[in-house]
């Protein structure tokens, strides 16, 4: 089944958070419509500061039934819940606190554990297990994408790539964006989406933007093009700034 690619452009940063807003609200209630419940995974970095405290505000955060909404993490940077890196921490601040979600439907990356792979080899089961509870598939993933072509905690030609496509999770060292440990959601993980929506804001994005986009490209350089939900929805989102080359 092929994916349905769409790609919008907005003339400013604002109207694209708003866009964004309006459409992941519209996605996750479609689905509590239609199958009672829906299955999330938020990214961290921009996003936390300009997506979610539109979530959170009138009129998006009325327009879902939160309490139905079950939330995974796409990423992790690998260091405590109480640390200024941390993405739960930051999705916590900027949306969940502020919304009527379940604290058991909150599932962060559990950075407790010494060895990471411990709490990678938890959170694969835990991933496998709200997928199964949603029909085999997240409503909705939220991925940014950085300058260098990073989506998630896929870096470009990291080993992390290479991870066997029955894992869903995985730990990625020597990340070359700090902090250096994360775990990230694997391209397995992902492609199981009803709907994957990338977002990029600034001229900063602008040359990962294009190379994700056009062209024949390279999965292990643009780690973006693994991404592609067999039967679902891709989505990107973007400003005039990071769309310039497109
Ligand atoms: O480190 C990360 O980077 C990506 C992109 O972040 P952005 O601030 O350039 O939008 C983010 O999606 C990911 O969750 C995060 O861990």
């Amino acid at each position: 089944m092929p994916v349905q690619r769409t790609i919008r452009v907005y003339d400013r940063a604002e109207e694209l958070y708003q866009a964004a807003a309006a459409l992941v609200s519209e996605q996750l209630q479609t689905a509590i419509n239609e199958r009672g419940r829906a299955l999330v995974a938020f990214s961290g970095g921009s996003l936390t500061a300009y997506l979610y405290p539109l979530l959170a505000g009138t009129p998006w955060r009325e327009q879902i039934d939160w309490p139905l909404v079950s939330v995974l993490f796409a990423d992790e940077r690998y260091v405590p819940f109480d640390d200024a890196e941390n993405t739960y921490r930051a999705t916590r601040q900027t949306l969940l606190d502020h919304v009527p979600v379940q604290a058991e439907q909150v599932f962060p990356v559990p950075t407790y554990y010494r060895e990471p792979e411990q709490a990678a080899a938890i959170y694969h089961q835990q991933t496998a297990a709200l997928l199964a509870a949603h029909g085999g598939k997240f409503d909705v993933v939220l991925l940014g994408i950085g300058p260098d072509g990073h989506t998630a905690s896929l870096f470009p030609h990291h080993p992390a790539l290479a991870t066997p496509a029955d894992k869903l999770a995985v730990v990625v060292r020597d990340a070359p964006k700090p902090p250096p440990v994360r775990l990230s959601l694997t391209p397995t993980a992902f492609n199981a989406a009803r709907s994957v929506v990338f977002i990029a804001s600034g001229e900063s994005k602008a040359a990962a933007v294009a190379a994700a986009l056009t062209g024949p490209g390279n999965p292990h350089a643009q780690p973006t093009r693994l991404i592609q939900p067999e039967g679902g929805s891709l989505y990107w989102l973007v400003d005039r700034a990071a769309g310039r080359l497109l």
